[in-house]
């Protein structure tokens, strides 16, 4: 039999009066009275319940019917003691005009059930059963213990239906019929003793708990499938990358016959300018050591050879840390909350500049910060809010607490980008100032670009050594910088070097040198990104990058330390950011050719993330 889950277990009033009605007709009575086998009688008695409406198979019908007899034989017993007794019975009066004629032929039943005991639910063992429990004292012993006794339970244990799949409860035993050969009725059936004193309404009790904790099993066990296939997508995800890679390191070690270090020919995609910072080729990946490890180890030495890797779309070594980037991107699930995926802050925007950091605040929340916050000038938040509603604007940049108004926010963001828009004026940048040497307290990524580099180029200190800081200067900021750290002129015949000589400077800190290519470098590694860009060179793409930058510094940052395979998140974070960036201004560029702007720019964001990170 099986419990449809649709239907209550617990009967209505209204649903037991129909099913007294029908079971109490004459014809019925006489049906059960003369047969030994009554499940037919009860399949009719179920079709014509579920005429009126009521959907009860003709075991609940049987089973509510025992109820109704031992709940009226338990009050007609207790009656003859105290009168009031009757009272525990709700459909006394109608168990009693059905059962009245029955009662003296039921007495008769008793001895015959003991002689039959058959062991099939048959009507009149039910109400010899039934008088037996009335019978019983309090310590649940039976008086009439020469009687073989039967369990009012349905044969098979029944099975409960979750989520359209069925399952057991886990206590079966205690539900199932006990049916003593005649030969040992007259010993204690303990099976019997247990349920004696325990009402119906106890056993469906105990039986809805045992389906409620078959329910959470099944649950538990549901959840723990999912898991159990999520690490497996994991683990073949990250085979197919080592495959990647090694497939990689083959391509490589073909274009690169030889490893050694100077005088080699280098292949067109990784030229090298300057013989004193030597190309190493990475040594093939063991298994300690996979390719992606060694491609990106540290070098002890300040100002020894970086590790280069220059990449374009299509490449396979593209490949081998856009499937890095991949890794720190959160995963777009219900389980989270707004604010999780990233709350990014910019400090930036005065009265001249409102453009640049509504560009990078935009498109923070395009790559999929969930907010994003910009702390500006008091007259530059009008019109900052003005151009969209989904930013936070706190007018607060030149106030007189500027500093601890905005510190107050410090612990409930993730990165913070300094600089867009902020203006050269003295007091801002002091505030500035301030607010990156109170977020270096939390550990916050930070991203420095524009006007924050102008502040880095007076005051190096403030960022200096910070491993997680990014520096992302034009070619001008990136000449103000190396010109404040060595004091001497920039050699630009060799942006390379000079990009690694100033990071090491500023304690290996990254830097993106944005242009025709984005050198990305914390000193000791070096990536490049040249894939194509636009050919427009409208004001605000450095914001977008900025922006971006934000969120992948975050999502690297807070990654699992095995998810970039060990490269500096910083070096991940920027090689996502500028991709993205580029792959923005190529798709609007060859939309809107000479007319593009910064933000045709921002509006492919969406469609170039999903190109390159979740093809
Ligand atoms: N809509 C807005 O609100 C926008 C506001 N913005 C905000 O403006 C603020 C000031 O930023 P900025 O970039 O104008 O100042 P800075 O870096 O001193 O450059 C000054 C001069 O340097 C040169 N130069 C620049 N790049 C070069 C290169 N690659 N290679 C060679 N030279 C290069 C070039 O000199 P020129 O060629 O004109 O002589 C340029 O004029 C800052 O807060 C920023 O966020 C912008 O974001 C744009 C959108
Ligand atoms: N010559 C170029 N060819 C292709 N892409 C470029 C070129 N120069 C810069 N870019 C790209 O444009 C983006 C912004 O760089 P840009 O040098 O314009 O920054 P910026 O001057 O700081 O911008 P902003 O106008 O926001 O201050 C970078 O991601 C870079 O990859």
């Amino acid at each position: 039999m099986l419990v449809n889950a649709t239907r209550g277990f617990l009967w209505s009033d209204m649903e037991t009066r129909a099913l007294l009605n029908i079971w109490g007709e004459h014809d019925v009575q006489t049906a059960l009275d003369g047969n030994f086998r009554n499940s037919h009688v009860y399949r009719d008695v179920a079709n014509r319940l579920c005429e009126l409406g009521f959907d009860r198979t003709p075991d609940q019908c049987r089973i509510r019917v025992k109820s109704l007899k031992r709940q009226y034989f338990q009050a007609k017993e207790g009656s003859r003691k105290n009168g009031q007794y009757h009272k525990m019975c709700k459909f006394y009066d109608e168990m009693e005009r059905i059962l009245s004629n029955r009662s003296l032929l039921e007495r008769q039943d008793i001895d015959s059930v003991a002689v039959g005991g058959d062991e099939t639910m048959d009507e009149d063992a039910e109400s010899t059963e039934l008088l037996q429990e009335a019978h019983m004292d309090g310590s649940g012993e039976c008086s009439f213990m020469e009687h073989p006794v039967k369990t009012e339970y349905p044969s098979c244990p029944i099975p409960v239906t979750v989520g359209g799949m069925s399952s057991f409860p886990t206590k079966q035993s205690s539900l199932t019929k006990t049916n003593p050969p005649a030969a040992t009725s007259s010993r204690p059936r303990r099976s019997k003793k247990r349920f004696a004193n325990m009402s119906l309404e106890k056993l469906m009790e105990k039986f809805l708990e045992q389906s409620m904790e078959a329910e959470d099993n099944f649950y538990r066990l549901e959840e723990q499938r999912l898991q159990a296939e999520d690490k497996r997508r994991e683990e073949e995800h990250s085979r197919e990358l080592q495959m990647l890679q090694m497939l990689g390191q083959i391509f490589t070690g073909i274009s690169t016959p030889s490893p050694a270090p100077q005088a080699t020919p280098q292949p067109s995609c990784i030229p090298q300018t300057n013989p004193t910072v030597p190309l190493t080729r990475p040594p093939c990946g063991n298994r300690n050591h996979p390719p992606a490890l060694t491609e990106f180890a540290s070098h002890s030495q300040p100002a020894g050879p970086v590790i280069e890797r220059s990449f374009s779309l299509g490449t396979t070594a593209m490949d081998s840390v856009i499937p890095l980037v991949r890794k720190t991107i959160p995963p777009l699930t219900s389980k989270k909350h707004k604010g999780q995926d990233g709350r990014i802050g910019i400090i930036g925007g005065c009265q001249e500049y409102t453009g640049a950091p509504f560009f990078a605040a935009i498109s923070a929340l395009k790559v999929g910060a969930d907010l994003s916050h910009v702390f500006c000038t008091k007259d530059a938040a009008p019109v900052i809010k003005s151009y969209s509603p989904e930013l936070i604007v706190h007018p607060v940049l030149d106030g007189p607490n500027a500093v601890e108004e905005i510190e107050k926010w410090l612990p409930r963001l993730h990165s913070l980008v300094v600089g867009p828009g902020l203006g050269r004026e003295e007091m801002l940048l002091k505030n500035a100032k301030e607010i990156i040497e109170r977020s270096k307290l939390r550990g916050i990524p930070i991203i420095i670009d524009a006007d924050g580099l102008w502040l880095v180029a007076k005051e190096p200190s403030v960022i200096q050594g910070y491993q997680r800081g990014i520096l992302t200067p034009n070619f001008m900021e990136f000449t103000r910088l190396y010109e404040a750290m060595h004091h001497e002129p920039l050699d630009s015949t060799d942006h390379k070097r000079s990009a690694q000589q100033l990071s090491i400077a500023m304690g290996h800190l990254t830097l993106v040198l944005k242009g025709e290519e984005d050198i990305i470098t914390d000193g000791k590694n070096m990536l490049t990104c040249n894939q194509e860009g636009s050919g427009r060179r409208c004001g605000g793409q450095g914001d977008l990058l900025s922006g971006s930058l934000g969120v992948f510094a975050h999502w690297a940052f807070s990654s699992p330390p095995d998810a970039a395979k060990g490269m500096n998140p910083s070096l991940v974070a920027a090689f996502g950011a500028t991709s993205l960036t580029r792959q923005c201004n190529r798709q609007a560029f060859h939309k809107h050719s000479r007319s593009t702007t910064t933000s045709d720019m921002i509006q492919e964001i969406s469609s170039a993330f999903k190109k390159l990170f979740e093809s």
